[in-house]
């Protein structure tokens, strides 16, 4: 099948390399010509596993080529799939500046029996808008649209993608089904055939319902501290209840990102709209957002003042495997610090570059145990496997003081107790190591001097 994917970001770039590797054709078309050109020379511009080799892969075997030029991708192609982004307004809505830029676009070149596909996260009824638009500007309405949005995670979009669980097709006629049909024969999902307006207010009820997971155990996890509960222990519990089920129920530092902070936030003006006022996922946003900052709260209680200490932060991206930084903890908490005059320097296996652009201010360290030397306090604010696997005599030895506020509760509170750390997690005991680890072993001369304790 010939395809032309619009928007060679994090969903149209492994959208088109993920379908040209299944042997489509694909011809990716972004407008930022430096994106292309990098492309081209086989560079990805953005971090995602697996991503660049299978790229190469593609276009060696000719499958896969990229463009600015709209016309040269539109020519051979049958399936336009349009994943351009949809930010967030300041009221919260959705920004369709780009969808409806490229439908005007699109509509120049659009030929009879093309199937015209969002995969954007778009708000109800911007299918029927595209629809409009594309006539608008081609004077003919010979062509099907549909919305097929996008349900890949970043840092596992590949794998998302190749094994995609399901897919919805919100249709409005048998040839844009039967174009999808074919475009996904290959993955062979389970197929959700639905109208329009279904598809569209799917995908944003999907990230809804995952971030009110995610603020659920949060608040339990706040609730755990107060009554001595251990919320890791508890999720399982949860977890294993087939009705409920493991995944999402991760307590932390709160979630982030370039969909649920956004996503949630269209989906009340959607609904808003529509006369209804949700009252579920407003709470949602703001116990997320509370939970960035009781994060600096356990921070203050082992170091009141922290203007002029020195805070390590580990992890910038909003989560592991990526090195997307939108909304991310990491930038309202940095923001916090530097705020209060603290100093702070952070490291992130990937994220350096997009930091270095959004928080300017902030000295970024080249690996954890530049970040974390002479520090008074480490804040984990990602959970990467390399901060998982630290050497915990190493970082002890490197700090100046052994506070670890972990927001990902990447270690157990015992284990650092006994290290020898002040330690404080999410939804767990705070542990303090450092009085009974300096009891347990006085120096030689103190012993000599005082006799045993
Ligand atoms: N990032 C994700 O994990 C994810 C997952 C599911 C859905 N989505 C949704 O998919 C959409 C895209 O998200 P993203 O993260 O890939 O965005 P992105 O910002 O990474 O990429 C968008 C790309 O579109 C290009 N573009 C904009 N206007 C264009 C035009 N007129 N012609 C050609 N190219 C144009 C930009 O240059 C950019 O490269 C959004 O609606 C988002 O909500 C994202
Ligand atoms: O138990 C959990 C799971 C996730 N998170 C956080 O939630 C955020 C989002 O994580 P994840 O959903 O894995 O990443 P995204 O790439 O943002 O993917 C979400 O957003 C995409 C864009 O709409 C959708 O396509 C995906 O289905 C949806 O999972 C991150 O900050 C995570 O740290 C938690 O705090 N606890």
């Amino acid at each position: 099948m010939n395809v032309c994917v619009i928007g060679t970001g994090y969903v149209g770039l492994v959208t088109g390399v993920c379908f040209s590797s299944l042997g489509h054709n694909v011809v990716c078309v972004d407008h930022d010509l430096d994106k292309i050109n990098s492309l081209r020379c086989g560079v990805v511009p953005i971090y995602e596993p697996g991503l660049k080799e299978l790229m190469n892969k593609s276009t060696k075997a000719n499958n896969l080529i990229f463009t600015t030029d709209l016309e040269e991708g539109m020519n051979e192609a049958t399936i336009i799939l349009i994943a351009v982004g949809t930010p967030a307004n300041k009221d919260g809505s959705a920004n369709l500046t780009y969808i409806k830029r490229v439908a005007l676009e699109i509509g120049q070149y659009v030929r009879p029996g093309m199937t015209i596909v969002t995969k954007s996260t778009v708000p109800v009824g911007t299918n029927k808008k595209i629809k409009q638009w594309v006539s608008f500007s081609s004077g003919h309405q010979q062509f099907s649209i549909a919305s097929c949005p996008e349900f890949l995670r970043e840092g596992n979009a590949i794998k998302d993608t190749l094994e995609m669980e399901r897919a919805v097709f919100g249709v409005e006629d048998v040839q844009a089904e039967l174009a999808l049909r074919a475009l996904h024969k290959p993955i062979n999902p389970t197929i959700i055939v639905t109208t329009i307006e279904t598809a569209e207010t799917a995908k944003y009820a999907a990230n809804a319902f995952l971030a009110t997971k995610i603020s659920f155990i949060n608040e339990v996890a706040n609730v755990c501290e107060s009554v001595g509960a251990d919320v890791e222990a508890l999720a399982r519990v949860m977890g294993l209840d087939h009705r409920i089920g493991t995944s999402f129920l991760k307590a932390g530092v709160g979630y982030g990102g370039s969909c649920f902070p956004k996503d949630t936030q269209a989906f009340i003006r959607i609904a808003a709209e529509a006369n209804y006022h949700l009252q579920i996922v407003p709470a949602v946003e703001r116990v997320n957002h509370e939970q960035r900052y009781r994060l600096l709260a356990k921070l203050k209680k082992s170091c009141p003042i922290l203007a002029g200490k020195r805070i390590a932060i580990l992890g910038l991206a909003f989560k592991p495997h990526t090195d997307d930084m939108r909304a991310a903890p990491a930038l309202d908490i940095i923001q916090a610090l530097l705020s209060e005059q603290s100093s702070t320097i952070a490291y992130d296996p990937v994220a350096s570059d997009q930091a270095k652009r959004l928080l300017p201010d902030v000295v970024l360290a080249s690996s954890w145990q530049e970040a974390v030397k002479e520090a008074d306090a480490v804040l984990i604010l990602t959970d990467w496997a390399e901060f998982k696997s630290i050497d915990l005599e190493e970082l002890k030895v490197l700090m100046r003081d052994s506070v670890v506020i972990d927001g990902r509760n990447l270690f157990h509170p015992e284990e650092m107790k006994q290290q020898g750390f002040y330690y404080d997690s999410v939804g767990r005991a705070q542990v303090d190591g450092r009085l009974s680890q300096k009891k347990e072993a006085p120096s030689p001369s103190l012993t000599a001097q005082t006799g045993t304790h």
